[in-house]
């Protein structure tokens, strides 16, 4: 029987866990609360209720207007705003805004209607206009495609647009659309997967465009400082590469607590109707119940069964909601039976052993191409290892590029390595460079990183990782040669900060390859550093260019794009 292993409480909080198989957050506020904002109208329009009731409703209608957020910058939330905003155009926004009439939700809660499909949204929702006589709104809701008529149910509204369930596809787009293609039961209802009715050529696409519209919307560059985003590279596998999923589940509820207590705590090893392990269902705070994840490796498909039985058996224990931990990895038992004197082909046939690590302490061991990589199990690791040979060589190539950008003589012979892991750039490019230097702040992936050098026979001193704020490298770089120097940065999704990038300016390293799991981010920071440098510069001297821009599909199936941005100082 698989062990549950060390659990938490959700939501976790490790910062790639707003990747695919997770939580979207709740936004705003139910359609019934947006109401008019303005309370001095409201208080005359009831000319001969009492002042306290007034008050009382004043205070009511400030409350509500309270809850009007608006967007954090860059979040998911802004990323959907300016998809409606560009959907309903500028003129119609404005009108909007200058009226105050852009909480006014022409729809109630629950309210039914058809619509078609104008766009996907960055986030993988299709956009739809409100049909006529309803004033300029926009409809968002999943798993619909560009050109589709479909009927949905409006469960929230914002601004300018309501959240909709997809309660039908009447008119299917058949050139997009091909329901023999999915190939999880599930699909439709969990949150995880978007795009499985696609092919995986139109998921690439998608992607591409998705880059192209956050430089546009999100880096504050002229057109003409952004190069044309090349094709999105693909994953070589499109299914079963997730190694890592965090599937969860609520603890009993009081009322089940209670209808066993009357049962006189009568143990069953059936599971209670109101247990659900698994992700969260679209659109919805609740979990659903999964018993197969087929974007998940085969070894973490084969563990969840048993794992879920254990929770079942032992539900009744658990005091809080738990988000369990699967993470495939290497079988280093099978690695370590191996003596160094046996053949070559037996070390690689126990290398292709995997388990599955459900114990955040233990160590989880993964290959990639002719490294092997060791980390704890609540640590980041990049969770495609398919991709991994082709992510790091396009950084390489990147760097090294055969093209006259960069003479043979002007190679570079340092690498700096920012928000570096448990070291993957570093140590997969270690051979091209005679010095590297990493820094994280997680001080458990910096032993792993230095454990990892040594693990893969890298010479003594040639790599050196320390814990920190990503920005505290450049003081410990100051030898290294700028014009020979090459920079990786790899933060998480919130992106790098003011402070970073003002010392990469004054580092002025000749290649920055900035590899960023959130688009948007990266475009602004991309915007800040190239901004930065001409204001620094004026229009003499050496400056950044964006070289080059392109997505790598790290996530299949999903609406996620990793992203890499190539800067040249020239
Ligand atoms: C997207 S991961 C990339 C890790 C590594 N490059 C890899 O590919 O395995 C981002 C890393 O940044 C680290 N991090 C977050 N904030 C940081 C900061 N302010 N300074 C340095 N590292 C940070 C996280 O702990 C995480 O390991």
């Amino acid at each position: 029987m698989a062990e549950v292993g060390q659990v938490r409480s959700h939501p976790p909080s490790d910062q790639e866990d707003s990747l695919p198989v997770e939580k979207r957050p709740r936004l705003e506020f139910p359609t019934t609360d947006v109401a008019g904002e303005d309370g001095t109208q409201a208080a005359t329009s009831n000319g001969h209720g009492s002042s306290r009731k007034q008050a009382k409703k004043l205070a009511r209608k400030d409350k509500k207007k309270q809850k009007h957020i608006l967007p954090e910058p860059y979040s998911s939330d802004d990323v959907l705003w300016r998809d409606v905003m560009a959907l309903l155009g500028q003129d119609v926004v404005n009108h909007a805004l200058e009226e105050g009439s852009e909480w006014d939700s022409p729809f109630e809660f629950k309210q039914e209607l058809e619509v078609e499909v104008s766009k996907l949204s960055s986030n993988g929702d299709a956009l739809a206009l409100a049909p006529a006589p309803h004033p300029p709104w926009v409809i968002v809701a999943p798993f619909a495609l560009p050109g589709e008529k479909i009927s949905v149910r409006v469960y929230r509204s914002s601004r300018l647009h309501s959240f909709a369930d997809l309660l039908s596809v009447d008119t299917p787009n058949l050139t997009l659309r091909d329901p023999t293609r999915v190939r999880c039961k599930y699909f439709g209802k969990c949150s995880g997967c978007q795009y499985q009715m696609l092919s995986y050529e139109s998921q690439l696409d998608i992607k591409r465009n998705v880059v192209i519209k956050a430089y546009q919307n999100f880096s504050s560059l002229p057109e003409s400082s952004i190069p044309s985003v090349l094709p999105t590279i693909a994953s070589p596998l499109q299914y079963n590469y997730r190694t890592k999923i965090t599937p969860h589940f609520e603890a009993p509820p009081k009322r089940a607590k209670k209808a066993r207590e009357a049962e006189g705590f009568a143990d069953s090893d059936t599971k209670p109707d109101w247990l659900n392990i698994g992700f969260n269902q679209i659109g919805k705070r609740s979990v659903m119940d999964i018993e197969e994840c087929p974007i998940a490796t085969p070894v973490l498909n084969e563990a969840l069964g048993p794992i879920r039985e254990n929770v079942i058996n032992n539900i009744w224990s658990y005091k809080k909601g738990v988000s369990l931990l699967l993470r495939d990895s290497i079988d280093a038992s099978a690695t370590e039976a191996v003596s160094p004197s046996e053949a070559l082909d037996t070390l690689s046939a126990a290398l292709e052993k995997h388990v599955c690590i459900t114990d955040h302490k233990s160590t989880v061991r993964e290959r990639v191409g002719d490294k092997i990589f060791e980390f704890p199990g609540h640590s980041f690791f990049q969770n495609n290892n398919s991709v991994l040979v082709p992510l790091t060589d396009y950084v390489r190539d990147a760097i090294f590029p055969s093209s006259p950008a960069l003479s043979p003589e002007d190679h570079p012979t340092h690498l700096v390595d920012a928000y570096c892991g448990s070291g993957l750039f570093s140590i997969m490019l270690s051979p091209h460079f005679s010095t590297v230097a990493g820094i994280e702040l997680s001080s458990d992936s910096i032993k792993f990183a230095t454990h990892n050098a040594l693990l893969n026979d890298l010479p003594a001193g040639k790599c050196t990782f320390r814990a920190g704020d990503a920005a505290n490298i450049f003081s410990v770089v100051g030898d290294f040669p700028p014009e020979r120097t090459a920079l990786i940065i790899d933060p998480p999704r919130k992106g790098t900060d003011e402070k970073f990038i003002e010392q990469l300016l004054a580092f002025r390293c000749k290649t920055v390859v900035y590899v960023s799991c959130n688009v948007h981010t990266q475009a602004r920071d991309i915007g800040m550093i190239l901004e930065g440098m001409q204001k620094k510069e004026g229009e003499g001297g050496k400056k950044y260019v964006l070289e080059s821009l392109r997505g790598f599909d790290l996530f299949p199936q999903t609406a996620h794009v990793e992203s890499v941005a190539v800067l040249r100082l020239v």
